[in-house]
């Protein structure tokens, strides 16, 4: 079987969202799948599609409908052929695809760490007593809270660009951000210091762009497999195994980072009550192609250690 390549007359589409950070992972996509076939840009052309979570900036996420509300059209889309690959940031994807997708390319992951992003300050210990914070993540608020029970978290919801906004207006004394898009988006003058994994664990997935297609669809597979990252991967494979055992949504925070040491996987995860009163943790070592069943088996000890009033949360405030 011959792989047809595209043309500039009959280009690849990759549909993404507008923000700068994907606009930014979209074209690196782009940049990736013309060297490793020597095609010109024009043979790609990137879709910019609209979505409902761009377009509602008021409300927190977890009222208006969590994770999906930010790839829905674009799975339309792509199941519809008006595009053929989507890129999107894997930390904001469902652990399972609509029927007829498939999501299993990765580009080399970005740093993993989350950035304390504050004009005058370099590290959380120097946030005066009650300082208020500004995020939009239950994960850095319960993560923030169960360190230092005296902040104040306030709703920091918006692209880098308009938390960065909010900031320099007096909003909140810091926020934080993932590394990964400062580092894609080349901002270099943000007032950013990266937070140990060991002391803020880092979302599932974050930092690693993935690239879903349609199943069956023959050539774009083959395309994909020339940029696809082995390690992020793997790597990928175990964080997401444990965030679908913990069934998480937008509403529970959980954290998790996978690394490789040689042929070993080392994964840590953790569950958090949205309070940050309680933190679950744990951790399991072994081979990398028991990636998989090492985020199942870590979530199953955390559900376990957990109990079943540990989720009891469900918003309100
Ligand atoms: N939820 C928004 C989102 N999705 C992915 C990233 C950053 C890039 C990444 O993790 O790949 C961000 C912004 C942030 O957390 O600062």
């Amino acid at each position: 079987m011959t792989l047809t390549l595209p043309t500039p007359q009959n280009p690849l589409h990759i549909g993404t969202r507008g923000s700068p950070l994907a606009m930014a992972q979209a074209h690196e996509t782009r940049a990736r799948l013309s060297a490793a076939f020597n095609l010109p840009l024009t043979a790609f052309e990137v879709v910019v599609i609209k979505v409902t979570g761009d377009m509602i900036q008021d409300r927190p996420l977890k009222d208006i409908g969590g994770k999906g509300l930010f790839t829905r059209e674009i799975e339309e889309d792509l199941l519809a052929g008006k595009i053929d690959i989507a890129v999107h940031s894997m930390k904001d994807m469902p652990t399972i695809q609509p029927g007829g997708l498939l999501l299993d390319t990765f580009l080399p992951r970005e740093d993993p760490r989350d950035a304390f992003v504050a004009p005058q300050m370099s590290a959380l210990d120097q946030l005066a007593q009650g300082a208020v914070v500004g995020t939009s993540s239950l994960r850095r608020r319960a993560q923030l809270l169960h360190k230092r029970p005296d902040l104040q978290v306030v709703e920091f919801r918006g692209n880098v660009q308009t938390r960065l906004r909010k900031l320099a207006d007096g909003v909140a004394e810091c926020t934080f951000l993932a590394m990964a898009g400062l580092n894609r988006l080349d901002m270099e003058n943000v007032p950013a210091t990266p937070i140990n994994d060991t002391d803020m664990l880092p979302a599932v997935a974050q930092g690693a762009i993935g690239i879903e297609r349609r199943a069956g669809d023959a050539d774009t597979e083959a395309l994909l497999s020339a940029i696809h990252d082995t390690p992020t991967g793997q790597r990928l494979t175990a964080e997401r195994a444990f965030l679908l055992t913990l069934d998480g949504s937008c509403e529970t925070p959980i954290a998790g980072l996978a690394t490789l040491d040689g042929d070993t996987l080392h994964l840590r995860g953790e569950v958090l009550r949205p309070d940050g009163s309680e933190v679950i943790k744990g951790t399991r070592n072994g081979p990398i192609s028991d990636g998989g069943q090492m985020g199942v088996d870590l979530a199953q000890e955390l559900l376990a250690q957990a109990g079943p009033h540990f989720f009891d949360w469900h918003g309100g405030t």
